[in-house]
């Protein structure tokens, strides 16, 4: 099987990843499957601009095409943090309780309907000697005051699909894969890389 090369560490991505890529006939590996890969730093200040970065430096490391997902949480009420932090939000790089717990505090005195927020993910598609392509895809929902469900990662238990009626953490993989972010911005990629063609 052909095979893509996401430039992420995060096991919930490559899992999702893994799931949207096989019905293309495309298996996936990840960093994880290259340790001695040191860590790009996100110096970005969006979304756009980390995946680019993530993408670019682990292609020019590895000499092939590699895609780089930089995703994470936009709360209206907090004029859109997490935002890129999204990861080390409170303070220690990736941990998804404590980040979730910060949320929830802040958010405390903040009625239903200003709870509005969206997931987004950018993607970024880097090959040496070809020109980056990006995309953006997003999903749009609220806080939940408390933690629903136990699927999914990082965010998921606290975010209320709308259109679902559901809190994403409470969604099969194939459900969210039909409907997250990431899903959206893979399928806008589909089609920026038909029109390349
Ligand atoms: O950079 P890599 O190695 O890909 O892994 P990461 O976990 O650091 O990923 P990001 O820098 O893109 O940060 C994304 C943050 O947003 C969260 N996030 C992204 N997609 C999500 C999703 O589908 N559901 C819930 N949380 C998500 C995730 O838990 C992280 O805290
Ligand atoms: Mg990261």
């Amino acid at each position: 099987m052909e095979s893509v090369i996401i430039a992420t560490k995060n096991q919930g991505k490559a899992k999702e990843f893994e799931k949207l890529f096989s019905p293309k006939g495309l298996s996936v590996k990840t960093l994880l499957d290259y340790p001695e890969l040191e860590d790009v730093e996100e110096t970005g200040s969006t979304f756009e601009e980390n995946a680019v970065l993530k993408a670019e430096t682990i292609a020019r490391e590895l000499g092939v095409r590699v895609i780089a997902d930089d995703s994470g949480l936009e709360i209206e009420a907090l004029d859109g943090r997490p935002g890129v932090y999204s990861a080390r939000y409170a303070g220690i790089e990736k941990n998804d309780e404590a980040n979730i717990d910060k949320v929830l505090a802040e958010l405390q005195n903040v009625p239903e309907i200003e709870r509005t927020a969206r997931f987004c993910c950018a993607l970024a598609m880097a090959e040496p000697g070809k020109e980056t392509v990006t995309v953006f895809g997003t999903c749009e929902g609220r806080i939940l005051p408390e933690r629903k469900g136990t699927n999914g990662f990082g965010y998921d238990p606290i975010f209320f699909v709308e259109a679902e009626g559901k809190a994403m953490a409470e969604l099969s993989s194939e459900e969210k894969n039909r409907i997250s972010h990431r899903a959206n911005a893979i399928r806008k990629l589909d089609e920026v890389l038909k029109e390349r063609e």
